[in-house]
């Protein structure tokens, strides 16, 4: 047996307590063997001045938009998409979508991230990159319907179930599926009447973005007569192995339905915030005991993928949107951080213990915006950023050691996006 050793740090363990301990994992396995003091691999990545925390999970993005990070900035949702988004996504390549995925998973190793959710399309290449990159992913072709005829519409439904069938277990069962219709807008009703339960017949869960912005619940209460979270429940979509993006307007009776069926919701607030979308009432969700996690979105509304940004973010409007300083706190961040969004997505991660999988970041604390170390659960949260992360491991495999990235080639990386991304918005203006 293989074995690696993640010595001299201080460790955080699932119930937020730290502890100065060692990491023994199973490297063939992909597990951690133990957590307790001097223990000793074959080999060792040392730990010393740092926090040993479970790897950083993103619960939604869309990982190729690395391309567009940039490209169309202040506007709302729907212009942003409609004017700028969707007109530059018709020209994506499989290569761009390869070439902007490979970025976004450079970045996300560096920031300490080890497991994410995404959906977009041409998701084969994005599963190629996530096996070669090492990360562990739960991932779906995107669906939209309205601006399609009706075999436009079937073959993307069709798409998106086959791919979900096809690809779970993949990369040596680090890639999970789902079938992930974009929203309760853009893809109509009876297409959803039809594929949800063919979704559950394959045994894959649902992931769709829902309650985004007053502009997206309104139509959905004029047209239906009901708000949308009872909508998707009398579509069947509300099962607790799915997970909705951003649950921004949620009223009480939808908070009530999430927390029953055990949905999960992800938490997007740079991207809220960026689009002005609105502040999801976090506290209330996670009183009445919704599975909140936390998400990026993509690259274009964020304009990073950096968790750790996100945990930050997710502090300080928590607390706005409560008008509660008390709101939202440092210990249900950092838990928000790792194991709930694992949880909400349905990926084993987000723990650090024996006989689970070997996800872990390890953080440099030695820095003056850490210092003094009063409480490193405060300093995750509130502090420290991606520059931060020292190693990534996923799976019990080194993907960054000291801050050189092993798994991809981060100079020819970046080389090919900035210039895939100059061609996309080239062709994109023609
Ligand atoms: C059909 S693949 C995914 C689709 O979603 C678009 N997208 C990116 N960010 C958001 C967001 O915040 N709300 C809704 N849709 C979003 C992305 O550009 C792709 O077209
Ligand atoms: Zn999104």
């Amino acid at each position: 047996m293989a074995t690696l050793s993640i010595t001299g740090g201080q460790v955080l363990l699932p119930d937020g307590t730290v502890t100065r301990a060692d990491v023994l994992i199973d490297q063939e396995g992909g597990e951690i063997l133990e957590v307790g003091p001097d223990l000793a691999g074959e080999e060792t990545l040392d730990a010393s001045g740092g926090l040993v925390t479970p790897g950083f999970v993103n619960g939604h993005s869309h990982v190729a938009m690395t391309l567009l990070r940039g490209y169309a900035d202040d506007k709302p949702l729907e212009s942003w998409l409609q004017e700028d988004i969707w007109p530059a996504e018709g020209e994506l390549t499989a290569e761009d979508v390869r070439v902007g995925a490979e970025l976004g998973l450079l970045e996300m190793i560096k920031g300490g991230t080890t497991a994410f959710a995404d959906m977009y399309f041409e998701m084969p290449e994005i599963v190629d990159a996530v096996d070669r990159a090492g990360l562990r992913a739960r991932l779906g072709h995107g669906v939209v319907t309205v601006v399609k005829d009706d075999a436009g519409a079937r073959e993307d439904l069709e798409t998106s179930l086959e791919f979900a069938r096809e690809y779970d277990g993949a990369a040596n069962g680090r890639i999970s599926t789902a079938f992930m219709p974009h929203s309760l807008t853009t893809v109509g009703r009876e297409y959803l009447e039809e594929f949800v339960p063919k979704a559950r017949e394959a045994g894959v869960p649902i992931h769709y973005h829902a309650n985004e912005t007053v502009d997206e619940v309104t139509p959905i209460v004029e047209d239906r007569g009901v708000r949308p979270l009872a909508y998707a429940a009398e579509l069947g979509m509300l099962e607790p192995e799915d997970f909705v993006a951003h649950g921004v307007h949620v009223d009480e009776s939808e908070i009530g339905l999430l927390a029953e069926a055990g949905t999960g919701v992800v938490h997007c607030p740079a991207s809220n915030m960026k689009l002005a979308s609105g502040m999801a009432p976090v506290q209330r969700m996670l009183e009445a005991g919704v599975t909140v996690g936390l998400g990026t979105d993509g690259a274009a509304s964020n304009n990073d993928l950096s968790m750790l940004d996100e945990a930050r973010d997710a502090a300080m409007i928590g607390k706005l949107a409560a008008e509660d300083a008390s709101a939202v706190p440092a210990e249900r961040i950092v838990e928000m951080l790792t194991h709930r969004t694992a949880d909400a997505i349905g990926l084993e991660s987000g723990r650090l213990e024996e006989g689970v999988p070997a996800d872990l970041a390890v953080i440099d604390l030695e820095e003056p915006h850490l210092t003094p170390a009063h409480d490193l659960v405060s300093q995750l949260a509130y502090a420290a950023a991606a520059s931060d992360v020292r190693h990534t491991i996923c799976d019990g495999q080194v993907l960054m050691r000291d801050r050189e990235v092993l798994t991809l080639e981060e100079d020819a990386v970046l080389e090919r996006a900035s210039e895939a991304a100059e061609s996309l918005v080239a062709r994109a203006e023609e």
